[in-house]
């Protein structure tokens, strides 16, 4: 490894996006390395490649350089460390998302750049795209974006959002692909311009692997005057809690408007993405594969997470009552990874955000069309959630647990009777793919808990044991 190598196997597994925490870094390589800045300050494009227990993982790092000791004290914390990269002198390397300096480069190439449709276009190893008629304005201050994230954003000014793509998987990332399809749409933020390379594919051209045109970053209006969804739903379910004893509609902070409109936000949302990228219908044996991939990741979530074992009957029969469905079920493109942190309250109404889809899950696979009900189930899971978390840990846990389940219960209801009403297939009528759905997610979520923030395992298990009574 080179020293920079080195460094950067420390500083990775450090930060909340590296996705392979869990187990050891056996190796890592700096994949590509491009220059978009030489001198003092400098910048570069990494990519760098991962390999844990056989299978590689690629991540972007946007590496800032410095001479040594000339690291500002506002910078000391996106150190990554000091290394020689071949001057002979050692410099201060450090993560660039927080240094404005190299950032609104970024935006003046983003700018700069030809008009182009995504995954059209080229030169250049790393390219700057703009979509036809987003004109970007320059000169505006970056600051990262706070939060539990899978992904770094910056948000210039108050005018746009540049989200850059932590791990990389081969291709157009859904995020853009479907942002720049929904353009236009009021429940979606504009999209203005991105940033792409070609990176390693393993899965392509055989063992020797192929380069594939792979999304880095992607510019977009940024809502400044939005909440997130979690946030909102959080503050009623506190409300709620300061009086159990009233029921959800009747406190003050009653969310049922909101998760209405949100349903009906969502519906629209789907019915553009049928209206502009493909749709097709599954067929039975496509019914199968879905649940017998479903069954896949129970057993890997099992095998991870043992307190799951004795749901595993109950969930099997609820996936094999799924792959029975005897009607046809339409599939589109969808959000894919949706809950109260993917949508913002908008003084105009709901926005949605982060098409990417689950991050955990390869590209090609996150592009495939999915029911909407999937989405649908995703949102349920969210409200569940919003009701839980609060009581993890609580000593007010059992006194708490009616108002819980009465919370989730009306804004579950509200959310789905605003999706029927918006246009949507009307969830009520369709329980054995939503619940395939909503128990599929869950183990996900037990997945993605048990990775990231373990104190929090409890809420989907508990979700599926109370699915399951
Ligand atoms: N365009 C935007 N306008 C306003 N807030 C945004 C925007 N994009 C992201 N955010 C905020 O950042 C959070 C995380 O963004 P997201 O795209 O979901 O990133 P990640 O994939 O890393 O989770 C969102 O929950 C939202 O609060
Ligand atoms: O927002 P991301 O694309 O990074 O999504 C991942 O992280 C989410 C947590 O931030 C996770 O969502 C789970 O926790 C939410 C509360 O924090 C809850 O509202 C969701 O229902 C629950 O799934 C998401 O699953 C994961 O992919």
């Amino acid at each position: 490894m080179t020293q920079l190598e080195e460094l950067l196997a420390d500083w990775i597994p450090r930060q909340r996006w590296f996705a392979g925490k869990g187990a050891p870094i056996d190796t890592l390589r700096v994949d590509s390395d491009h220059p978009l800045l030489t001198g003092e300050p400098g910048l570069r494009v990494l990519v760098v490649a991962i390999g844990q227990r056989g299978t590689v993982s690629r991540y972007q790092v946007l590496l800032g350089l410095r001479p040594a000791g000339t690291l500002r004290e506002e910078l000391a914390h996106a150190a990554i460390g000091v290394c020689d990269l071949g001057s002979g002198d050692p410099c201060a390397v450090y993560d660039a998302a927080h240094d404005p300096e190299l950032t609104g480069l970024l935006l003046e190439r983003l700018a700069q750049a030809p008009a182009a449709r995504p995954a059209s276009g080229g030169g250049g190893p790393v390219r700057f795209a703009r979509l036809p008629g987003a004109a970007v304005r320059t000169g505006l201050r970056s600051l990262v974006l706070k939060g539990e994230q899978s992904n770094t954003s910056l948000v210039f000014g108050e005018d746009y959002v540049l989200k850059s793509f932590r791990r990389l998987w081969p291709g157009l990332n859904p995020d853009l692909e479907l942002t720049a399809a929904l353009a236009g749409s009021p429940y979606v933020a504009r999209p203005y311009a991105w940033i792409e390379t070609d990176i390693t594919d393993d899965g392509a051209a055989g063992a020797a692997g192929g380069r594939t045109r792979t999304t880095l970053a992607m510019l977009q209006e940024y809502m400044r005057s939005a909440t997130d969804g979690w946030v909102l739903a959080a503050t009623s379910v506190r409300d709620l809690y300061a009086t159990p004893e009233i029921a959800p509609g009747d406190a003050g902070g009653d969310f049922a408007g909101e998760a209405e409109r949100l349903g009906a936000a969502t519906a629209a949302v789907h019915r553009a993405l049928a209206r502009e990228l493909p749709t097709d219908v599954l067929t039975p044996a496509d019914l199968r594969d879905l649940a017998g991939a479903m069954m896949d990741r129970l057993h890997l979530a099992t095998s991870e997470v043992p307190e799951l074992h004795p749901y595993v009957g109950v969930l099997r029969t609820a996936y094999e009552a799924f792959a029975r469905v005897d009607e046809p079920l339409p599939i589109q493109r969808v959000h894919g990874d949706y809950h109260l942190g993917q949508v913002v309250r908008t003084d105009a109404g709901w926005v949605l955000l982060d098409f990417e889809g689950e991050p955990a899950v390869p590209v090609a696979d996150r592009r495939r069309p999915s029911s909407p009900l999937r989405d649908v189930a995703g949102m349920l899971r969210s409200f569940d959630y919003a009701a839980r978390y609060q009581l993890v840990g609580s000593s007010r846990a059992p006194e708490l647990a009616p108002a819980a389940r009465a919370w989730a219960q009306r804004n579950r209801e509200a959310f789905s009777a605003g999706y029927a009403f918006g246009g949507g297939v009307d969830p009520e009528k369709h329980q054995t793919v939503l619940r395939a759905f909503e128990y599929d997610k869950a183990v996900y979520e037990v997945l993605y808990e048990a990775h990231h923030r373990p104190s929090w395992l409890r809420i989907p298990l508990d979700s599926i044991a109370a699915l399951a009574a």
